[in-house]
């Protein structure tokens, strides 16, 4: 059994919505990006423990040779730690379209393990080719998509993954009926004051996510992934209203 290692989160304290000048709407420009590992830690339930559990998935799905794509790979934290798990050697690609986010992965890979190759692609997901793939990551990201483009950029992954290869989702998550909507906002709000926000910069942060984050349910999740072409497709992890996904091609 192998030792996990320690995520490599480094940033300042996530702050922007306590203060004046703060992005509305929301925007992963430089300023987000400075406190980015800090917000997610504290704004996305069970990030840690996600990101390496999809560590582990990867771990018996990865194949030598072949390429690991991270799309929406912010500062670089999942492709580190996966770099730091699997020992054959493979081509890591990062892919962000902020170059604020690029530029701090890019400071995260000075420290890589050398058996691997590292490529950090600073574009929009839709202009980026996918080949020889056996793990594909979108943690967090689909959600920032246009609904338009969702199930192209699915249909992409499928076909740039190798028969047998997987795609690691994570999103958050609505629910279909209003009442249980309404009651995991609460818990979900209540969580992030449990991790020292305030009501106020909750407020502002909800504000500036309205039609810039725009989660999907569950059942639009598995309906996408299995009109994308997916032979089989589950869910992993649930913690209120966020979830990960395992999406599987097959080898007919
Ligand atoms: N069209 C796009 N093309 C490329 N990148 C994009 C696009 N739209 C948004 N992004 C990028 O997707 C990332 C989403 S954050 C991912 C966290 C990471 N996965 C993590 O597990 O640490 C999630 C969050 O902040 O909630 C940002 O860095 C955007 O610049
Ligand atoms: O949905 C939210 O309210 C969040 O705060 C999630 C999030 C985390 C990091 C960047 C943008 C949104």
């Amino acid at each position: 059994m192998q030792e996990i290692p320690r995520l490599v989160l480094n940033s300042k304290k996530d702050e922007l919505f306590a203060s004046k000048q703060y992005p509305k709407p929301f925007a992963f420009n430089a300023e987000v990006a400075g406190v980015f590992d800090d917000m997610v830690k504290r704004s996305i339930p069970l990030y840690c423990d996600v990101t390496t559990y999809l560590g582990d998935w990867a771990l018996d799905y990865y194949k030598a040779g072949s390429h690991i794509y991270d799309i929406g790979c912010s500062t670089g934290t999942t492709m580190i730690h996966l770099a730091q798990r699997l020992e054959k050697p493979v081509t890591f690609f990062g892919v962000d379209n902020s170059s604020a986010m690029i530029a701090k992965a890019e400071e995260k890979l000075d420290h890589a393990p050398e058996q691997h190759r590292y490529q950090l692609i600073c574009d929009d997901v839709m202009n980026v080719a996918i080949s020889n793939a056996s793990v594909v990551i979108i943690n967090y990201t689909l959600q920032f998509l246009p609904i338009t483009q969702r199930l192209a950029l699915l249909q992409k992954i499928y076909d740039g993954l190798c028969p047998g290869g997987i795609l690691f989702v994570s999103e958050k998550v609505r629910f279909d009926n209003p009442q249980f909507q309404e009651t995991s906002t609460k818990i979900y709000e209540e969580f992030k004051e449990r991790q020292g926000y305030s009501r106020t910069e909750i407020e502002k942060k909800k504000e500036a996510l309205d039609n810039v984050l725009i989660p999907f349910t569950e059942q639009e999740h598995k309906d996408f992934l299995g009109q994308a072409g997916f032979s089989h497709c589950d869910s992993v992890m649930k913690w209120n209203n966020f979830m990960s996904l395992v999406a599987f091609k097959g080898y007919s």
